[in-house]
């Protein structure tokens, strides 16, 4: 069996949602404390004396990425549903609002497939290194979460 190692950086931004077509408090406009976890995994790197030796990537690194690939985009943000017309054209309606239009409904299942999508190829041997993002989560308030995880692609299993 093949050992492997992860690590985890924990990153937080807030934003505003609503689910459009749910039955109770969620399909008015309110926002979270979102917290997101990205898990590394990969090669650990042995380079005597480079600022990076003994990590898969370093965790400033990591944050550095997902803020210019994520957070930097969501923070502060209202994540709106394309199909949510009348709210996204009154969001269009307002001088420099921060909007981020999502092709589904922003549940935070659906959220975290997003998140996925956007750093999975940004950290994919990122640097030279051969790592991959193997798990993401996303906790919406403390009580609620959704998780997307990967398997390791054939170069990082061999
Ligand atoms: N499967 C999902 N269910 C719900 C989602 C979702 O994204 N996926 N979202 C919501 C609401 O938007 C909200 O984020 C959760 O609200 P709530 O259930 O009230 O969560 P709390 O942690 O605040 O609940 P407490 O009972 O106060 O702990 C709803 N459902
Ligand atoms: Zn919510």
């Amino acid at each position: 069996m093949t050992k492997q190692v992860s690590i985890t950086r924990r990153l937080e931004f807030d934003a505003g949602h609503r689910i459009p077509s749910h039955g109770g408090q969620c399909r008015n406009l309110h926002g979270h404390r979102y917290q997101l976890e990205l898990t590394l995994s990969g090669q650990v790197l042995h380079s005597e004396g480079a600022s990076d030796d003994g990590m898969i990537l370093d965790f400033g690194d990591v944050k550095t990425l997902a803020h210019e690939h994520l957070v930097s985009k969501w923070d502060h943000a209202f994540l709106i549903y394309r199909g949510d017309t009348a709210l996204l054209n009154f969001l269009n309606s307002m001088d420099n609002h921060k909007t981020f239009v999502l092709d589904d409904i922003p549940t935070v299942e659906n959220l975290a497939q997003a998140a996925f999508a956007m750093l999975a190829p940004v950290f994919r041997d990122c640097f030279g290194h051969q790592l991959y993002l193997s798990r993401l989560v996303l906790y919406e308030t403390p009580n609620c979460w959704a998780e997307v995880t990967m398997q390791a692609p054939r170069t990082v299993q061999d």
